[in-house]
């Protein structure tokens, strides 16, 4: 079988001044036809990361290489047109004074102006963008113009595509609708794509592999729901989305926690452990069923799922989230427990 093409980011440090480096001897790994979504708070470095594989920023440390070439390492550093990368910005950055056509085609080098017309003309064409192939940027929607952006640096056939936080200016369904076609169009061109974003929930939806990066080092790599089920960590945990965190103690390969016992395999007895839980697994029963007694104290309604704070007797309060159907009222007293299935347990130290 043929090794994956990929991209290496080793090691790598940006330094804007003195003090903490922007990007903190990062690791990441970007493979050929596969989204890794970097996901960081504001700050964490994603753009200093992003933009230093571009070639914009030039490394204080550390080495980036795509399969056997080096772009930027020791004494090395490949200017951006020298990199096969493929940059969508914020901002989209077309040419207005250019059609969607010709903002397209404008990276394309060699054979005549037909083919090169025609090959714009299909990336378009995959970003379901051709009828408004002649349409100038101040003429198309914010969506139309994200997706010409993105035909644009799909069109030469690049080895990586970079895209910072691509969606931010469009509003919620049009999100939706355009990270579906911004995934069909990115596999299929089989290229390397890292996805900058703050937004957890894009992050999960469109991604292959997420990568969580916090003061400019990356913290965890894996499957979307791997990262999500099992953080590596309370700060991987909080960048995917609300946690419940417990303090415990190991036993016989179970943490006691207010909610109930949670499976903790692996961990010496007398251990301290950090028991995570998401809202979404935390049972909310009856009062009358088994469980840490609570009252209902807040609740959001959201599409599908309502949110619930409940006070425990010692006046702590845990969210969880049930059915937006399920019959939960403020004041209402119930019990709440862990699930044990879906329960993450992880060292002390590191919650
Ligand atoms: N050109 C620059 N000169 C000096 N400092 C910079 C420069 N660009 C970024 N920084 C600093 O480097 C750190 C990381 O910034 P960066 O933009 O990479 O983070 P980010 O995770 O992309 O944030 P955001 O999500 O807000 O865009 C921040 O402290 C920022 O102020």
């Amino acid at each position: 079988m043929l090794d994956d093409r990929v991209l290496d980011v080793r090691a790598a440090t940006v330094r804007y001044a003195p003090g903490r480096p922007a990007v903190d001897g990062a690791d990441l790994r970007l493979t050929c036809g596969r989204v890794t979504a970097l996901l960081g708070p504001s700050g964490s470095g994603k753009s200093s990361l992003l933009r230093a594989i571009a070639g914009l920023e030039k490394l204080d440390g550390g080495e980036i290489r795509f399969e056997n070439r080096v772009w930027s390492g020791p004494g090395i550093h490949l200017a951006p047109e020298q990199r096969r990368c493929g940059v969508v910005f914020q901002d989209y950055a077309l040419f207005p004074h250019l059609s969607a056509l010709n903002n397209t085609a404008f990276g394309l080098r060699g054979g005549d102006r037909g083919t090169r017309r025609a090959k714009a003309l299909e990336r378009l064409k995959s970003v379901e963008l051709e009828p408004r192939a002649h349409a100038f940027p101040h003429q198309l929607s914010g969506g139309e113009q994200q997706r010409v952006a993105l035909a644009r640096a799909l069109a030469p056939d690049p080895d990586v595509v970079l895209m910072d936080e691509p969606f931010s200016g469009l509003d919620r369904r049009l999100r939706g609708e355009l990270r579906e076609t911004t995934a069909r169009a990115l596999r299929d061109s089989d290229a390397a794509t890292l996805l900058v974003t703050h937004d957890a929930e894009e992050a999960l939806a469109l991604a292959d592999t997420i990568a969580l990066m916090s003061q400019g080092r990356i913290i965890q790599t894996g499957a979307p729901d791997a990262v999500y089920l099992r953080p590596a960590s309370l700060t991987a945990a909080r960048l995917l989305g609300e946690v419940e965190a417990f303090e415990a103690v190991a036993e016989s390969g179970r943490a006691l926690t207010v909610l109930g016992e949670a499976p903790a395999s692996g961990f010496e007895d007398g251990a301290r452990v950090c028991v995570l839980a998401r809202p979404e697994t935390i049972e909310v029963r009856r009062a009358d069923a088994q469980g840490a007694p609570a009252v209902i104290t807040g609740r959001r309604p959201g599409a599908g799922q309502q949110r619930l704070i409940c006070q425990l007797e010692d006046g702590r309060e845990i969210s969880a989230r049930t059915a937006l159907t399920a019959p939960h009222r403020p004041g209402d007293a119930v019990r709440l427990a862990l699930d044990p299935d879906n329960t993450h347990v992880i060292p002390a130290e590191a919650g």
